[in-house]
């Protein structure tokens, strides 16, 4: 059976996704949303809120309890473990806080890893045009440490843009940065989205960033309780703020 999608499918659809844990803990509670190609969304709630495990549900990394979850179109539920991973890879870039990349291997090396993992060969002028547009061009020969936090975040991003994923997440991006460094990686995602019609969706605790964003959800206790569209930090700041007296 084909699992191939036909027409525009959203980039991410979850439908009446919930997850349970081992232990009885209720993650994710009855969610349901889509993502729409070329939409930067912003997934904000207090800690314990359900926000990692919505992500793993959407990332096709964990799998829900109960309803499904279609990535770029391919119902995840429908797919065994090998070709979940390979969906995964095909279509599906990260970025986290931590930037995780190789130390022994150079800039160059890094970006191109999934993909050669993948038994892919990259586009090499694809892979020139994401490094000239993060302005890494002049540190493909450098190896991680000798990079500052920012520079190793934007090859952390053209490492999750190479394989041209139908959907990039993003845990805490800009966790590990200083405040005007973690203004010019998000300045950096914005751009991409606005300018490839990239899809990104991004966990973070912060609302400035999250303000960058063309929409934000607030989660709380497994549920999305609020959408915000054109979010602004100061309003997000008071939805969390009333949502921790609760
Ligand atoms: N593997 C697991 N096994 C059992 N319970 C889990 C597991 N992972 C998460 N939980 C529980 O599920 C709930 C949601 O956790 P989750 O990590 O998704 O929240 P979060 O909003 O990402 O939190 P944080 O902001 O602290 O990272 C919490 O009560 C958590 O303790």
């Amino acid at each position: 059976m084909s699992t191939a999608a036909t027409g525009p499918a959203p980039a991410i659809a979850l439908t009446h996704v919930s997850k349970t844990y081992q232990g009885g803990v209720r993650a994710l509670d009855d969610v349901s949303l889509t993502v729409a190609r070329g939409t930067f969304l912003a997934v904000m709630g207090p800690s314990g809120s359900g926000k990692s495990t919505l992500m793993h549900c959407a990332a096709g990394l964990d799998v829900p309890s109960e309803g499904s979850v279609a990535i770029d179109g391919h119902e995840i539920g429908r797919l065994n473990e090998t070709r979940r991973t390979e969906l995964r890879r095909e279509r599906v870039g990260f970025v986290f806080q931590s930037y995780n990349l190789v130390p022994s291997l150079s800039v160059a090396d890094n970006v191109t890893l999934p993909l050669r993992l993948a038994g892919r060969a990259p586009d090499r002028d694809w892979v020139t045009t994401l490094v000239e547009r993060v302005g890494l061009a002049g540190r493909l020969a450098h190896r991680p440490t000798e990079l500052s936090g920012g520079q190793q975040q934007r090859a952390a991003i053209v490492r999750a843009l190479v394989a041209r994923p139908a959907v990039v997440f993003a845990d805490e991006p800009t966790g590990a940065l200083d405040l005007r460094t973690a203004h010019e990686v998000l300045d950096l995602l914005r751009d991409l989205v606005d300018e490839l019609g990239q899809t990104v969706v991004m966990v973070t605790h912060d609302p400035g960033a999250a303000a960058r964003a063309h929409r934000a959800l607030v989660m709380a206790d497994g549920r999305v309780v609020d959408t915000l569209d054109k979010p602004g930090a100061a309003e997000l700041a008071d939805r969390l703020v009333t949502l921790g007296r609760n």
